[in-house]
């Protein structure tokens, strides 16, 4: 499996943490975000992200900014991409079984690194369940 992954410096030392875990997972991962601290703009760091995920080229993505909403706002532009902000990992898990989320968008500002890194290990381990929920993701694109 690979993942893309996007930050801007408020998500730098996450996505770092975040690396590590996936790498000890043997899992792919293509890094499109900041690695340092200087300020920067989130939106420049999230469309390869999306993009990747959108062609397939990745399986899956993961966002970090200090909210986590300028990440999830600019990547639901993409017409594929259901980027879910998430908080904790049982919103992670909602948001792969009921709404098959591409993106988990995390706010590094307002969860502890323990927590993003158990959020992931939700993301990545949990499937879409289909059924009902497969005609509620096919009305979200806007038409
Ligand atoms: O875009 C955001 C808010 O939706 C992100 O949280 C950014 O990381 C944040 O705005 C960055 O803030 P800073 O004061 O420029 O560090």
């Amino acid at each position: 499996m690979k993942i893309a992954i996007g930050n801007d410096h408020a998500g730098t030392e996450y996505k770092l943490a975040i690396i590590g875990l996936l790498k000890s997972m043997d899992l792919e991962v293509s890094n499109y975000g900041t690695n340092g601290s200087d300020s920067v703009d989130y939106a420049d760091f999230v469309h390869p992200v999306a993009k990747d995920v959108e062609s397939g080229d990745a399986d899956l993505g993961i966002l970090i900014c200090g909210s986590g909403n300028g990440v999830s706002m600019t990547a639901n532009k993409h017409q594929k991409i259901r980027a879910a902000l998430c908080w904790n990992t049982e919103i992670v898990k909602l948001a792969r079984e009921h709404n098959d989320a591409n993106i988990l968008s995390l706010p590094a500002r307002f969860i502890s690194l323990p927590q993003a890194l158990d959020m992931v290990k939700t993301f990545i381990n949990t499937s879409f369940e289909g059924g009902r929920h497969e005609r509620r993701i096919e009305k979200i694109p806007c038409l």
